[in-house]
């Protein structure tokens, strides 16, 4: 079978995007994998399907899977780049509603960034000098004084399989937090190493860092090796509503694939 696929980036967390409104391709797992390989398919931190949505009042639907060939759960880069695509497709102009794994986003549409409404946060759980919280996708916080001088693949492996998270596993986060904005590196699950960037990991990082009074501004400014990044929300507490991410989105390349 040929795939015609997009390839996207969000602050250079990387996807490939297929068209599936006609319902032709079938999820399978090790399709999946060989597509996101980087030496044997296209290679990307994960794959998004772009389908019809069963609500009506939604102008697509998103299908996540990690780059291991497994669906996950919330993806917000993905998310961001899918917006991008549903705009290429002519499928929305300035602002778009969608339902993904984790419920309803409504994103705006703007030339050099996509602006995504992620989920109310609440529940969040304090370990020690770290956190615990869902931002669509689960994420421990480590804060940390030299995050640059880390090994992310060891150490967030270590937590991701600790017999905490082992059998769901977890997203890990290190940051540290500066003046004016929040350096944080992330270990993707279901990526099993370090990514340049995670969209449900920085919304996490600018919710903890906040809750843990140690950054005291909005938006929240998060810089990743892969660019920048910004969290705005309203607090009432533990409760943080009205959570948007917001950064750029780009289509890098298109192409069809045997598989
Ligand atoms: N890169 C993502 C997170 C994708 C999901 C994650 N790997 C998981 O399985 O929890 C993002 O931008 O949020």
């Amino acid at each position: 079978m040929t795939v015609k696929f997009y390839k996207y980036q969000g602050t250079g967390n990387d996807f490939i995007m297929i068209d599936n409104r006609e319902m032709f391709f079938k999820n399978d797992t090790k399709i999946i994998q060989h597509l996101c390989d980087r030496k044997f398919g296209i290679g990307a931190d994960g794959l998004i399907l772009l389908e019809h949505s069963e609500d009506k009042e939604d102008d697509f639907k998103m299908v996540y899977f990690n780059s291991d060939g497994n669906q996950s759960t919330m993806c917000g880069n993905g998310g961001r780049c899918l917006v991008r695509f549903a705009e290429f497709l002519n499928i929305v102009d300035k602002s778009a509603t969608f339902t993904a794994i984790d419920g309803k986003h409504r994103a705006k549409i703007e030339n050099d960034k996509i602006h995504l409404q992620m989920q109310n946060v609440h529940g969040i759980k304090e370990l020690g000098d770290e956190y615990f919280l869902d931002t669509g996708s689960p994420h421990h916080i480590v804060f940390t004084s030299d995050v640059h001088q880390l090994d992310v693949k060891k150490e967030g492996a270590a937590i991701r399989y600790n017999d905490i998270y082992k059998n769901e596993g977890t997203n890990v986060n290190f940051v540290e937090p500066q003046e004016e904005i929040l350096q944080a590196r992330t270990y993707e699950r279901g990526v099993e190493d370090e990514t340049l960037s995670c969209g449900t990991g920085v919304t996490a990082v600018a919710i903890a860092a906040t809750f843990a009074k140690k950054y005291h501004t909005l938006p929240v400014k998060i810089k990743t090796p892969g660019g920048l990044l910004e969290v705005n929300f309203k607090q009432n507490e533990t409760q943080f509503t009205e959570v948007w991410l917001s950064g750029p989105a780009l289509q890098v390349f298109q192409g069809d694939i045997l598989c």
